[in-house]
């Protein structure tokens, strides 16, 4: 199928880097959120991001221009019912997604193919409460989207193969590269992640280490190009532990248990980068460890 209009639900940091892309791959998106301080906020980071990729020679003024005038924003649902593909990417909360699915579906052409970029919640459980369980997929993209190289397709039990082709032809034209995974919870990406960050957390909560030696240990120790806790800050607690329990809930072994310091800076509200305070406090200067 001829995608060329792209719709994406939810504002954060995950839904203004699939806007980034897709409008600079030459889809024209419609970009739609609850807060217009959402949407305000992800047009000015996109326009920032691309305006970084223009004075690093990785983006054409010309190029940055066009994809900038290809978004659109609106805090109707209704709106994306013109609309090819939606990329769903709110936040990671079961309820929340098919909320918004629910409230899409009057709108949507038949055509149109619905996809998650969820990091871990069952494919085919979204899909069943649509209409369109044929044309429906997990789309997931990694953090930071205009960087990262992987988007892992899953295809829920009923997705047809028109859809997964339609998928990865989008894939293809962003340049990235597709990974198939599995409707299996948390898919491959965060099935191995997510527990190393969790178990990261439990580090910290035993006391073998503090925030400090134990980023710095799987920096310099095992090359990873950030620390398992300033990794967690990155993505959001909520969205790991959120992930945690989809592994926990799904797979029924206490080896996913969410350590119980996570469950607690989430229930602060310390939620990482997103919210200033996480492992590290971002007010400052320079991050500073909370432990
Ligand atoms: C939770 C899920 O469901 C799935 C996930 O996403 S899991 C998370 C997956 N992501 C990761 O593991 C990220 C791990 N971290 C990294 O790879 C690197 O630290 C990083 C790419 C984020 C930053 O790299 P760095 O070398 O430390 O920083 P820096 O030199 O500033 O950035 C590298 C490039 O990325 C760009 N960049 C960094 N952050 C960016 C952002 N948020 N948006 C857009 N571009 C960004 C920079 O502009 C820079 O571009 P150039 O190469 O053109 O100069
Ligand atoms: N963070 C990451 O590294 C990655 C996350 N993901 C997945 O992407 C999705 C989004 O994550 P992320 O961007 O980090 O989360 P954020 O918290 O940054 O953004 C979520 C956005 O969705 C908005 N939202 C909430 N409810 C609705 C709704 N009903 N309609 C429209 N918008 C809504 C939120 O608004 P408000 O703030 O007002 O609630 C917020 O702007 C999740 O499913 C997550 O698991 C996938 C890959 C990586």
């Amino acid at each position: 199928m001829d995608i060329q209009k792209i719709g994406v639900v939810g504002a954060g940091q995950m839904g203004n880097g699939i806007a980034h892309v897709m409008a600079l791959a030459g889809y024209d998106v419609l970009l739609n959120d609850i807060s217009q301080d959402a949407l305000d906020n992800a047009v000015a980071l996109i326009d920032k991001n691309l305006t970084r990729q223009v004075s690093r020679g990785k983006v054409e003024q010309a190029d940055k221009d066009a994809a900038m005038a290809r978004i659109a924003t609106t805090l109707s649902l209704a709106d994306l019912g013109k609309t090819d593909l939606v990329v769903e990417a709110a936040t990671e909360r079961e309820d929340v997604k098919h909320q918004i699915f629910e409230k899409l579906l009057p709108h949507l052409q038949p055509h149109t193919i619905l996809t998650s970029n969820t990091s871990s919640i069952s494919i085919t459980r979204l899909a069943s409460r649509t209409d369109r369980p044929e044309r429906f997929m997990g789309f997931h993209f990694m953090n930071p989207v205009p960087v990262m190289q992987l988007v892992e397709l899953i295809r829920g039990i009923a997705t047809d193969q028109e859809t997964y082709q339609s998928c990865l032809a989008v894939v293809e034209k962003l340049g990235k590269t597709a990974a198939s995974a599995e409707d299996f919870p948390a898919f491959i990406v965060n099935r191995i992640l997510m527990p190393m960050i969790n178990e990261a957390v439990y580090t910290l909560y035993e006391g073998v280490g503090n925030v400090k030696s134990i980023d710095e240990s799987m920096k310099l120790g095992a090359n990873h190009p950030m620390g398992p806790l300033e990794l967690a800050d990155f993505i959001g607690l909520d969205t790991c532990l959120a992930i945690m329990n989809v592994l926990h809930d799904g797979l029924a072994d206490t080896k996913y248990r969410p350590c119980p310091l996570l469950t607690k800076y989430v229930e602060a509200g310390w939620l990482g980068r997103k919210s200033q305070r996480g492992f590290y406090d971002y007010r400052g200067d320079v991050p500073v460890p909370t432990r």
